[in-house]
């Protein structure tokens, strides 16, 4: 699986990729109540200028992707000087507010996670087949402390339609995965589109206590 992500990076295969921020983020971060100046972890980040919104509005932010081309081409496309840094199994390259380190998800470790407050998940848990999206779940929930705030943009597909990725979430499947470490929050469905038949819906996430363990 990872290295046909890799490959579709390569290949430049990111139909996933929008040329446009998110309206579900612009719609639903202010409302979260996340403050200023919290640094944001965005799961599985490809090169979502979900990212720069973020940054703007003055949260630090740390992407974590597995493809080296994606990385390198938020770099490119976005301004100001680059650096890079080793990190245990990541390679971390920073440009003004935002980092993004290269490596799988599930290495990024806790004592790496230390200042983050809140999260952005758009295409992140439906990017994963059904047997890593409970590890996705609780892997998210080591690295936030209680009181942490995120929004998590999910999808189904159309009545039957068992392809992915993206994959098949069910509003069932969120509340299941997140609710034993979060309070889950549905905040709106989006219109079914009627070519591929996907279906966005937006969910409001918070910590619960007692913390990381
Ligand atoms: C569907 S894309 C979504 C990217 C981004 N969130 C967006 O909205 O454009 C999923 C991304 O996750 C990356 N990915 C998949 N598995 C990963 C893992 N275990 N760790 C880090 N990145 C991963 C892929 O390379 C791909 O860029």
């Amino acid at each position: 699986m990872d290295e046909d992500w890799r490959q579709r990076w390569q290949e430049g295969r990111i139909g996933f990729h929008r040329e446009a921020v998110h309206p579900a983020l612009e719609r639903h971060w202010p409302c979260l109540g996340v403050g200023e100046g919290t640094k944001v972890l965005v799961p599985l980040c490809g090169k979502s200028l979900d990212m720069r919104w973020l940054a703007a509005r003055g949260h630090p932010v740390l992407g974590i992707e597995l493809a080296e081309p994606a990385i390198e081409q938020f770099m490119a496309e976005g301004e100001g000087e680059v650096s890079r840094y080793h990190q245990s199994r990541f390679t971390v390259s920073r440009q003004g507010k935002v980092e993004l380190w290269c490596g799988d998800f599930f290495h990024f470790h806790v004592n790496e996670a230390a200042d983050l407050g809140a999260f952005y998940d758009r295409a992140a848990l439906i990017a994963l087949p059904e047997a890593k999206r409970q590890r996705y779940a609780f892997h998210l929930a080591q690295l936030l402390p209680p009181g942490a705030r995120g929004l998590l943009v999910s999808l189904t597909r159309a009545p039957g339609d068992t392809g992915g990725p993206p994959f098949d979430v069910t509003a069932d499947e969120v509340i299941e995965r997140f609710s034993p470490n979060f309070e889950v929050t549905h905040l709106e469905d989006g219109e079914r589109q009627p070519d591929s038949g996907f279906q966005e819906s937006v969910w409001q996430l918070v910590r619960r206590g007692p913390g990381r363990s």
